[in-house]
């Protein structure tokens, strides 16, 4: 396939050709169709890398009534996301090499390539864990969130140790569940739609919580040199531990060769509804707008916004985790946490940078680039020869009002509904078209399954 004439986030205007083996095959001004070539004409539009979100919950197995591969990866696709990484909170937990091998049977329904974490708990199984193609740990709950899966300090020792022997990263749910404040839930705290609810749970699950197992986490990892991923920071203060901790670490190494590697030791990651949504919107959200950790302060919020666009926050995944409407309507303490977010992840971003809040380029970094690279995804991220071809075609001038309606997610509803998002035309995989729709009439249609573990090549 040759696309003619598109633009890439850096505003150079190029061609670019897919091979047979679903690479890109050159990125160039001038290149001619061959015979017999499928040619996708871009003029005027942006080709951008897929994006690579390394933190969905697609619930298979054991949650299929939330979410499936299927359902999930083509919400994934119609997004833009050409790469999810599905946690372990599911049913069994990924806590050993079986579950491992089950979840890995289901996701070859999968649209997208994937990546299968694996989890601890008290009787995880890490050496048949390892024997896995594991994407890496964690999410790791350092507090209970779905699934019950917090664990204690010691044993988060343990784990680190794990897999600092072998290099894998981790990522880590930071929470300290003794610093939360109980009080909050006191009193009648009415039903799933009033105010009192949704602000509840932020005042309950505390800015501090998350700031003080954050800073934990870090100097945990520091002493044993393991990489570690600080999943869905939703505070400024805890970037900006993130961020300190890494310009302290940098350049050292103990010898092993294992502090020397290009990606660099801790990371974080910031989701889409903790950049555009706050307790603000939370009122009107209800129960809608419960998920661990949970929104903050609106100033928190434009804080944490500012740091994205500075180029402190190394990743932005979307934590998608999907909960039907009736799971979520049950009321403040019984409502399961979580919010779906995989189809707007690009669509939110790429409508802050047609406003002019955020660089193409920014935005092309946190959701394909980086986490590609702290991952060590060499053929992922990046729309340069040799790279695998998971391309984004799309017009960056002309957003649509975002409905629950027009998303592909099993249960019907996202947090954004009736903000502004810029959505794809075409999603392609290693070259082969997942998901396409029509400008015209705005009607979708997806591909077949093709998606491969990222581990596994
Ligand atoms: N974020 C959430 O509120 N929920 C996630 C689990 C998690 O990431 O903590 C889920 O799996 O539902
Ligand atoms: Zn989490
Ligand atoms: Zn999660």
């Amino acid at each position: 396939m040759l696309i003619t004439g598109a633009t890439l986030a850096d505003g150079r205007v190029r061609d670019v050709r897919i091979g047979d083996d679903g690479r890109i095959d050159a990125v160039a001004e001038g290149l001619g169709a061959d015979a017999g070539e499928r040619v996708l004409e871009a003029r005027g539009r942006h080709l951008l890398p897929g994006a690579v979100d390394v933190h969905v919950h697609f619930r298979e197995p054991g949650g299929s009534h939330k979410e499936t591969w299927t359902s999930g990866s083509k919400s994934a696709a119609a997004g833009g996301v050409t790469t999810v990484v599905d946690q372990p909170n599911t049913s069994p937990p990924t806590v050993d090499g079986d579950a491992f091998d089950g979840k890995a049977a289901l996701a070859a329904d999968s649209l997208v390539d994937y990546g299968i974490n694996g989890g601890v708990t008290p009787d995880w199984d890490p050496e048949s864990l390892f024997e896995r193609p594991l994407f890496a740990l964690g999410e790791v709950f350092l507090a209970d969130s779905t699934g019950d899966m917090g664990i204690d300090g010691d044993l988060f020792a343990d784990a680190l140790d794990a897999a600092a022997a072998r290099d894998v990263p981790v990522t880590v749910h930071a929470e300290d569940a003794t610093l939360f404040d109980e009080s909050a839930l006191d009193g009648d705290l009415g039903g799933s739609g009033t105010a009192a609810t949704a602000d509840a749970w932020s005042a309950y699950r505390t800015a501090d919580a998350e700031i003080a197992a954050v800073e934990r986490a870090l100097a945990a990892a520091a002493d044993r040199d393991a990489r570690v991923h600080v999943a869905h920071t939703s505070t400024p203060e805890a970037v900006d531990a993130v961020v300190e901790a890494r310009e302290d670490g940098a350049g050292e190494s103990d010898g092993d060769g294992a502090g020397t590697d290009a990606a660099p030791r801790v990371t974080c990651e910031v989701t889409p509804h903790h950049l555009y949504l706050s307790r603000e919107r939370a009122r009107s959200l209800g129960t809608f707008g419960r998920m661990n950790p949970p929104l903050r302060s609106e100033s928190r919020r434009e804080a944490l916004f500012a740091r994205l666009a500075e180029g402190d926050v190394d990743v932005v995944a979307t934590d998608h985790a999907p909960h039907t409407v009736e799971e979520k309507r049950t009321g403040l303490v019984d409502a399961p946490s979580g919010v779906p977010g995989v189809e707007t992840l690009y669509p939110l971003l790429l409508e802050s940078v047609r406003k002019g809040e955020l660089s193409l380029e920014r935005v092309r970094d946190v959701v394909a680039a980086n986490p590609a690279e702290t991952f060590g995804l060499d053929r992922k991220g990046r729309v340069a020869e040799g790279r695998d071809a998971d391309l984004v075609l799309v017009d960056t001038a002309d957003p649509r009002e975002i409905e629950a309606a027009a998303l592909h997610s099993a249960p019907a509803w996202t947090p954004f509904e009736g903000l502004r998002g810029v959505f794809p035309e075409v999603t392609l995989v290693r070259g082969e078209v997942v998901y396409e729709r029509d400008p015209a009439t705005g009607a979708a249609s997806f591909g077949d399954p093709v998606g491969r573990n990222v581990r596994e090549s």
